[in-house]
């Protein structure tokens, strides 16, 4: 009998050696599917010997270690980050300081974005004796840990020779960062973002990376619209795949809104949204997909990089994102907008296009704020909003009484002279009295008169003394639409032809660069912001 045990223990033991040899030689080849399915056969048998009376617990105990550290790399490999942090959590429970374990949940929590866990991970790794032979790469995932940690603290960000240097390779790697911010009933439809201290123009609210994006390639200026099909069905198939992988993701995008009955939906704490926030992160296993409510979330949340209140940071711009990104998804629009978004890779970054007092919501333009009240009608039509801010008041209700006003808009679909155009309208502005931010409202949808009309030599000759200075109607237009970077390149066009450029008087570079860091952010020193400028001119 005893002869019988020890064979069958012996076969089970061979078994196992074979099976540990196998997922090691599909490790090795980088066959991550094979591996996992493999190593996983292992774990099952290796934990079930660990419980059996004649077991070697010690040898099991390190190759279960080791099998479960490689299965999590393999997972790691397929980007099921989730997932494979449960395998390291586990090998770290059968030996805590297990160097192998700890260097690859390092990565792993560096890739969620988890920098102070990271750190403390490699902090650990580095004690071990086996650092020593690995010191150099362990010290650089350490130093990036650090540098990241610090800026997820402080949002201080410096892009400055990624953009000196003409945008090289793929795009740098940023940190999450949450400013001072919380998430609040909204006045303008059920939640919104809100200063929680108050925020200069230029500084950054957020930094964030997208759930998922796709982009295509632009062949000439649009894109089809087969391509456009087939570009939202696989970005929809990215949403999904990254919804499955994790319970976290699928419980913060379910908080988003369907664009209906807004004001009954909960309001979450902003720190769920920081990757360090504790959640149910784990498991592979399929995790049930609302389709009907995941489409209609991607419907009213999901960005796209071409918008009017967008900058893409890329070497060339001829191509076309769309993507999902958790928090942003909270800040509501306005024609007044005080915030931007600039993209850099699959990261987002708002900030501030005004000054911002504490308690302020902050918005982003979904539509161009430079266009006529009508317009901007029509487009809100696509985004389901009915727009009930200030601006849109003022200008229905002198749009409605001034005859005037629709003289002008005639005037503009006929073709008028501009220069004419735009004097009527400063005019008539000065007739009914209308001052302040009202007078920027008027400007602002009218820009493209302004805009057209101080571009052109002959327009700025027979009417040049008689409208406005660019830089009057500027300021006007920055206090309430924020910058704009259309805005910013006829005052930097307008200083080229002073004969100013980049070297232009000190006065007026301040205020270009002013403007710049109202359109661009706080993301890069002057020189850098220099090269942007130069870009911005040539756009
Ligand atoms: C990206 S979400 C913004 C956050 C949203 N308010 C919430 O509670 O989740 C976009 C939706 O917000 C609403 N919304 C945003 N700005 C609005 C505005 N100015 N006027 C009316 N509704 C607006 C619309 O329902 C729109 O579909």
């Amino acid at each position: 009998m005893a002869t019988t045990t020890t064979t069958e223990e012996e076969e089970q033991e061979e078994y196992l050696q074979q099976l540990r040899s196998k997922a090691t030689e599909l490790f090795i080849r980088e066959e991550w599917n094979d591996s996992i399915q493999t190593y996983s056969q292992f774990i099952t048998l290796c934990t079930h010997h660990l419980s059996l009376p004649h077991s070697d617990p010690q040898k099991l105990r390190k190759s279960l270690c080791i099998a479960l550290c490689n299965r999590a790399e393999a997972k790691s490999r397929l980007r099921d980050f989730n997932s494979a942090l449960q395998d390291c959590d586990h090998a770290l429970q059968v030996d805590a300081t297990h160097f192998k374990t700890l260097v690859c949940k390092g990565k792993i929590l560096l890739s969620l974005n988890r920098y102070s866990m990271a750190l403390h991970c490699f902090k650990i790794a580095l004690l071990d004796p086996q650092a020593s032979g690995n010191s150099e790469f362990l010290v650089g995932y350490f130093e990036k840990c650090k540098k990241f940690e610090f800026l997820s603290r402080t949002g201080n960000l410096d892009l400055s020779d990624w953009v000196l240097n003409g945008f090289p390779g793929k795009a740098p790697e940023l940190a999450e960062y949450i400013g001072a911010i919380e998430i609040r009933k909204s006045e303008i439809s059920g939640r919104g973002v809100f200063a929680t201290k108050n925020i200069d123009a230029g500084s950054l609210i957020l930094v964030t990376k997208a759930i998922a994006i796709e982009r295509s390639i632009l062949v000439g200026k649009d894109l089809s619209e087969d391509t456009q099909l087939v570009m939202w069905k696989n970005f929809i198939d990215k949403v999904v795949d990254f919804v499955r992988k994790c319970h976290k993701t699928r419980d913060l995008i379910g908080k988003l809104s369907i664009g209906e009955n807004e004001d009954e939906l909960d309001v979450p704490d902003v720190e769920l949204f920081r990757p360090e926030s504790i959640g149910e992160m784990h498991s592979s296993d399929d995790i049930d997909v609302d389709m009907v409510k995941l489409l209609a979330i991607l419907d009213v949340n999901s960005l796209t990089e071409d918008a009017v209140s967008a900058n893409v940071l890329r070497k060339n711009n001829d191509c076309y994102g769309v993507g999902l990104w958790l928090l942003p998804s909270f800040i509501n629009h306005s024609c007044c907008p005080n915030a931007r978004r600039l993209h850099v890779g699959d990261y987002l970054i708002v900030h501030a296009s005004r000054d911002l007092k504490a308690g302020e919501e902050i918005t982003l333009a979904y539509l161009d704020p430079l266009i006529p009240l009508n317009k901007r009608k029509e487009m809100s039509m696509t985004w389901g909003i009915h727009c009930k801010c200030k601006r849109c008041k003022f200008e229905g209700e002198i749009l409605f009484s001034k005859q005037e006003m629709k003289e002008i808009e005639i005037g503009i679909e006929r073709g008028m002279d501009v220069g004419g155009l735009v004097y009527k309208l400063e005019e008539q502005m000065k007739r009914w009295k209308v001052r302040g931010k009202e007078k920027g409202y008027l400007r602002a949808s009218f820009w493209s008169l302004y805009s057209e009309a101080y571009g052109s030599e002959r327009c700025m000759k027979r009417w040049g003394r008689r409208i406005p200075a660019l830089d009057a109607v500027v300021d006007s237009i920055t206090d309430v639409v924020g910058g704009d970077h259309r805005v910013l390149k006829i005052l930097m066009e307008e200083l080229k032809k002073k004969g100013g450029g980049s070297g232009g008087g000190n006065l007026e570079m301040e205020k270009v660069f002013k403007l710049a860091r109202e359109v661009y952010g706080k993301v890069v020193k002057k020189q850098a912001m220099r090269t942007l400028l130069e870009l911005c001119i040539a756009d």
